[in-house]
Parts: structure tokens; sequence; C-alpha cells
């Protein structure tokens, strides 16, 4: 699946737009410029043995040299934001950790004092130029990032297929006939490498221990516990990069397109006779014993990638904030890791805010809305029931803190949606075109009920994240337009019509069809 970039700024009202940003910061109140992407311009003689690496590598040896440094570190993650100093708990990120001391979460904290030393206006132009071009490795809209993702890593040792740049869907038909909605948007993180988000958090990750591998540390292979996206993730990049990928899916519980993916890709694949709970708990076990790297995102460094999915959203809005975004959650990585890219963007002055994030819910597997329910009294994991949003049936998320955070500082909500909510939501945005995974059908849920409730305004900017490609989840898509899903209307199937290979028989189907058909 190809991945795309479409700028729509020129279809929004022009009250929502802003003139492109033109100047940067004055040499003199910059220390010293940051790296700036290569002019490939100059060098489009390349020797028939060269590639886009050696471009890079022959711009940078050529390169004044830099005197300013960014840097970050793993910090143990605090949960109150406020008390965040300076943290006497650190770790290089090439050491190989995954909790502090005390057991928590870590995350990764960038020099925020070097990055400031340019002003907003000067990251949004750097961060522009990069856009949709071939330069290694800022083709990928992760990497175009790379200063706020891992500052330090070689070009060279980064594994990238150019993820990212996704697109940014104007649901206009959706948004008007559904939803009463004039400004409602899909980020299409699904049209991706391997059909999913995870590829933003996972070259960050194999980049890692690309380089790790590299410095003679010991990682034999990296591992997972998955519902189907995060394998199919880390088995592509691990093969492109030859590092070897072991993946950990509970049996009978993701579909075909997300089994045949790590299969495919050379990992070594453990269907095993429990849920994602169950799989994530012996992951951590076994990476606590052998010298397997653990890629699930409890690794603060997949949010790195996953982070700038947010950036990108604000790129494309030409640097406007929209009023919500609404995510589909499960092991609660990435709703944070939209709250830090947004927080990043607001800190160093690209933006003037962070939007609202609603994180959204299967009703089967929701123990964060029943958190937030409860007025983050108290957090109770649940044994997470069959849901056609595979990817999201998680009943004890690694991430619950990291979520509550994000969700609290972004004067957050927290929604769910029934199998038969998400299933029509599915069906019905995908009957405008779209073709979206069931995780964006509990997104598109969330929105409705908000929308119901008033609390989402009728023209208020509205971005719903679609986490993978519908083509990964076609047996649902196939059982619901079939009515074949036990215990549900399917309101909006559309089965196919058997009809006699017959003029008359055709032309009668035709007829009673272009009857009942809607004109527009
Ligand atoms: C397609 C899809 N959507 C949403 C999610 C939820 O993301 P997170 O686990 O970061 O909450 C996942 C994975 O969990 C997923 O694979
Ligand atoms: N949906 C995920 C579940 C694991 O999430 P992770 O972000 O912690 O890796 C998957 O596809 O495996």
């Amino acid at each position: 699946m190809a991945s795309s970039t479409l700028f729509h700024s020129s279809l929004l009202p022009s009250h929502r737009r802003t003139p492109k940003p033109t100047a940067i910061k004055s040499a003199a109140a910059s220390p010293s410029p940051p790296p700036s992407p290569p002019d490939t311009r100059q060098h489009h003689h390349r020797l028939p043995e060269e590639n886009i690496r050696d471009d890079a590598r022959r711009q940078r040896n050529g390169a004044p040299t830099l005197t300013h440094k960014f840097s970050a570190k793993y910090v143990p993650f605090v949960k109150s934001q406020s008390a965040k100093g300076k943290a006497e708990e650190w770790y290089s990120l090439d050491e190989i950790v995954y909790r502090s001391r005390s057991g928590g979460l870590l995350d990764v904290e960038h020099d925020m004092d070097a990055l400031r030393q340019f002003d907003g206006q000067y990251w949004r132009s750097l961060f522009d130029s990069r856009v949709g071009k071939t330069t290694w490795p800022y083709g990928s809209g992760v990497w175009s990032k790379k200063e706020w993702v891992l500052p330090e890593i070689d070009d060279d040792d980064i594994v990238s297929a150019f993820e990212g740049n996704s697109n940014l869907f104007w649901a206009e038909r959706f948004g008007k006939q559904f939803l009463g909605m004039n400004d409602l948007w899909v980020k299409h993180c699904g049209i991706s490498h391997t059909g999913s988000f995870k590829d933003l958090g996972m070259t960050v990750l194999v980049s890692q221990v690309n380089r790790l591998r590299k410095m003679n540390r010991p990682v034999v292979g990296v591992g997972c516990a998955s519902t189907g996206d995060t394998s199919a993730a880390l088995s592509a990049y691990c093969a492109a990069a030859g590092i070897p990928s072991i993946v950990f899916l509970p049996s009978n519980k993701i579909s075909m397109a997300q089994l045949v993916q790590p299969i495919a890709n050379g990992a070594f694949v453990l269907s095993i006779d429990t849920d994602f709970d169950g799989c994530m708990k012996l992951i951590r076990e076994v990476t606590a014993e052998l010298p397997i790297y653990l890629a699930n995102s409890l690794n603060s460094l997949r949010l790195e990638g996953q982070k700038t999915a947010a950036i990108e959203i604000l790129q494309q809005f030409d640097w406007e904030v929209p009023d919500w975004v609404i995510i589909p959650g499960g092991n609660l990585g990435n709703v944070y890791a939209f709250y830090k890219g947004f927080k990043m963007c607001h800190e160093l002055g690209l933006v003037d805010r962070v939007p609202r994030l609603v994180c959204a819910q299967a009703a089967n597997a929701n123990p964060l809305y029943q958190y937030y329910k409860s007025g983050w009294t108290e957090f109770k994991p649940v044994k997470a029931s069959t849901t056609l949003a595979s990817a999201i049936q998680i009943g004890d998320p690694v991430s619950i803190d990291r979520a509550v955070v994000a969700l609290q500082n972004s004067n957050g909500i927290v929604e769910e949606a029934t199998e038969e909510e998400l299933m029509d939501a599915m069906a019905q945005a995908d009957s405008t075109g779209m073709f979206i995974c069931p995780h964006t059908g509990v997104a598109l849920t969330a929105l409705n009920k908000l929308r119901g409730s008033g609390v989402i305004g009728p023209t208020d900017r509205t971005v719903v994240v679609s986490t993978a490609h519908g083509l990964k989840f076609t047996q649902s898509k196939i059982d619901y337009h079939s009515r074949e899903i036990k215990d549900m209307e399917c309101r909006f199937a559309n089965p196919p019509v058997g009809v006699k290979a017959d003029f008359g028989a055709v032309m009668d189907v035709l007829r009673t069809y272009l009857n009942q058909a809607p004109r527009k």
C-alpha cells in the first residue's frame, strides 16, 4: 500500500488558511543552525553503484560542522506533569531498559532548552521544507522530524520505508450526511507500508536496534506481543534490516491478513493459546530473560515515532490547531504519543494550544472508559471480550498512566462503542468512499455520540485518526454485508445480488434497483 501525501489546504474555508511561513529566525539570534535538509539538486550525477544513502552521506561530509547538539534520554514517566523537574534517574537511549527503578514506565525526554534555541517559525519551515522529498532519511514523515525524534542516531543506521506523510482526508460527504459537520477530517495512518500506524513507531525502534547491534550490544532479535499490527510492522522493518523478529500472537484472534504479514516477512511466529494480555505478560517475562529487545509500546522509543502523526496533522492544516482529535485506544500508547506530539509543538512555539483529545474504546474491552467514568478514582483491568475491533481487544493496557496524563492535560474525553455501533459506523463511512477498519468505526461512533450530545459542534474542526487499513479486516466487512453477525441487524448491509446470465433477468434487477436508488 503506497503512502501518499495530500495537503488539502486549498479545500479549506479561507478563514482557516494561514500563509506559509517564509523567514526563519535570524542567524544572530540562533547559536547555530540544526541540520538542514541536503540539497539533492546538486547530486543528480550519481554514480551507478551509489544510492540515496550515499547522497546523504556526501552531503553531510560537505556540511559545516555543527556546534549545536540535540539529545534525548530515558527518564521515569511522571503522572503529575507539574512535578516534572530535573530527573535524577535517567538512562542513555543506548541502554536496554524499559522500566524505571521503581518499576514504572519510562519516557523519552528531549533537551528542550537546546530545541528552544530555535523559534517555532524555524521548526515549521524546516519541517515543511522536507515534505514530499526522497532525500534520505527526510522522505519519511517520521525522520523529517528527526531532531525531535532520535536526534543522535546516524542517518546510516536508520531503517525506514518512508512511512508517515499519510493522507489527511476531508470527509466531506460523511460529515455532512451523517453528522451535520462541515470540517471533518480522517487522518489515514493505516495507508502505510504495513497498513497501520505502527510503522511510525517501528521505524524508530528498529533503527535504534540496528544501532545497538552495530555497537555490539547484546540484541539477538526483537520481539513483541501483538493483536496483529505491531507484529506486522516489527517483522517488516526487521526483515528490511536483516534482524531476527519473534512475534507472540493470540491464536485465532487476529485477521488472516494480519497473520500472514509476519509469516511472509520471515518472523518466528508463535501462535499462543491465550489472549493479547496473556501474550504481553509472556513477552515481558521472556525479554527479561533473553537478549530479545522488546518492541511493544511499553518501550517508550515507539511513541517518539508515533507522535509525528500529531505534528503532521498540524502541518497539514498549515499549523492551525484542530478543535478535536479522536483516537481509538487499546494498549493506550498512541493517545499519549499524539498528546506528546501536540504538546511539543505547543511548547516549542509552533502552535498556540493543544487540541482536545477523545480516546474511543470498544465496549467489550473498555478499561479506560470505566476508569474515566469512575472520575479517575479506580483503575481495574478487565478481561477483554471478543470484539470485531480485534486489534484493541486489550483488557490490561500497559500505557494506562500515559493515557490518563494525555486526557487530563487536553481536557479530554473517553467514549465507547458497542459492536453494532462500531460496525454500523464503519459501514456508513465506507458507503461514502472510505474503506476503514473497525477501530476507526469505534472512533467514528465516539464522534457520533459527542455530536449527538452537542459536545462537538457542527463547525468544530475534528480529526478522526484511522489506525489501520480496511483491507486488513475484510472478513468483518464480509460478515456484516452478508448479515452473518450474530445478534446484529447489519442495517447498512449491501449484499451482492445473484442473477441469472440472462438479459431479461439482468434488466429486471436493474429496473428495480434504479427505481429505488436515491437520486442526488
Ligand atoms: C488498528 C489499531 N487501532 C488502534 C490501536 C490502539 O492503539 P494503542 O494500543 O496505542 O492504544 C491498535 C493497537 O493497539 C491497533 O492495532
Ligand atoms: N494493537 C496492537 C497491540 C499492541 O500494542 P503496542 O502498541 O503496545 O505494540 C498490535 O497490533 O499488536
